[in-house]
């Protein structure tokens, strides 16, 4: 189903006083038309579903929700309009119809020169964004590659079994690939060796993914992390950059179904994804995990508008 833009979520703080170099989001923002020049378009993606599939803890569904809240009151600090989008909302624990949908809301945003920044709910939503940017590349850019850029302490390369969920998104890509003649371009960043099997490195290994560990991640190799993510990203055209907030430490990010034992430090992970968005290849990025029932007086939500933050800015700067 989708949900128009709820504005009231988007208040806070003005300070008049400043004129425009003053203004915070919850002041720029409108409503999407379908008009409206290209700009940086919220897009929610209302599910509990994959991770209640995946065993986890549930309560991403109201991430949407929760980040547009902690958003609000972000400085205003790129020129390029911001959309609310709306919501798309899983039902009745369908969510092949959900995840369907969301690649068509996505696909059209795309087709309107928009920058979906697409917010979870669980990483199912990986599923859904992908199949907006495949339709996307497929009536706008056929001869094009894609590559996917995962921060995650998961690979989520688990096989439908029988359904996707939160843990499989990008095998599910994967297989998309495979039948439609595409390669499978994917970059997993900060996956941890206590949180996933072997089975899973070895899926990796056989698909052909470059996997960057977390504890390769320090700050004396942090060039040579950025050499490999760069070296990645020039064998593609578009990138998809999905972020799993369960990539930082427990900490940081207690608001997710499982919490890092270790995790990539802000610090480290703030100038990788500009490396990242210093491409111009990202056509979308979303965040995905944050389940704002485990937050702690809105620390982690605060980390998550953070990265918000961050995307929009490097999303845009070059528009
Ligand atoms: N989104 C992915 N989640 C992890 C969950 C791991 C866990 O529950 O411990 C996965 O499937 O590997
Ligand atoms: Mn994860
Ligand atoms: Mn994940």
């Amino acid at each position: 189903m989708l949900q128009l833009a709820d504005m009231n979520l988007w208040s806070g703080r003005t300070d008049t006083e400043d004129g425009k170099a003053g203004e915070r989001w919850h002041q720029r923002i409108t409503p999407l038309q379908l008009d409206s020049e290209p700009g940086l378009a919220i897009l929610g993606f209302v599910s509990d579903e994959g991770v209640r599939r995946n065993k986890g803890r549930i309560g991403a569904a109201k991430g949407p929700r929760i980040l547009r809240l902690a958003m609000a009151n972000l400085p205003a600090t790129f020129d390029a309009p911001l959309y609310d989008a709306g919501n798309v909302k899983v039902e009745k624990e369908d969510l092949e119809s959900g995840q369907s949908l969301l690649g068509a809301r996505v696909s059209e945003l795309l087709n309107g020169g928009h920058f979906p920044l697409v917010l979870g709910g669980g990483h199912e939503i990986a599923y859904g964004s992908f199949q907006g940017i495949a339709r996307w590349m497929r009536e706008l850019h056929r001869e094009k590659t894609l590559g996917v850029i995962n921060f995650d302490a998961h690979l989520d390369l688990r096989i439908p079994a029988p359904k996707g969920s939160s843990g499989t998104p990008f095998y599910q890509i994967a297989e998309q690939c495979e039948i439609n003649g595409r390669p499978f371009n994917y970059l997993c960043v900060g996956a941890a060796d206590n949180a996933n099997t072997p089975a899973l490195y070895n899926r990796a290994d056989e698909l052909g993914v470059k996997v960057i560990r977390d504890r390769d991640i320090t700050s004396w190799q942090l060039e040579s992390v950025k050499e490999q993510i760069r070296e990645f990203i020039d064998g593609v055209d578009f990138v998809y950059l999905t972020v799993d907030l369960d990539v930082f430490p427990a900490a940081v990010m207690p608001a997710v179904s499982a919490p890092a034992g270790r995790g990539l430090s802000l610090e480290l992970f703030e100038p990788l994804l500009d490396t990242v968005l210093d491409s111009n290849k990202v056509c979308l990025a979303d965040m995905a995990e944050f389940n704002p029932y485990f937050d702690i007086e809105d620390h982690a939500a605060r980390t998550a508008a953070r990265i918000g933050f961050q995307i929009a800015n490097g999303a845009t700067a070059n528009r």
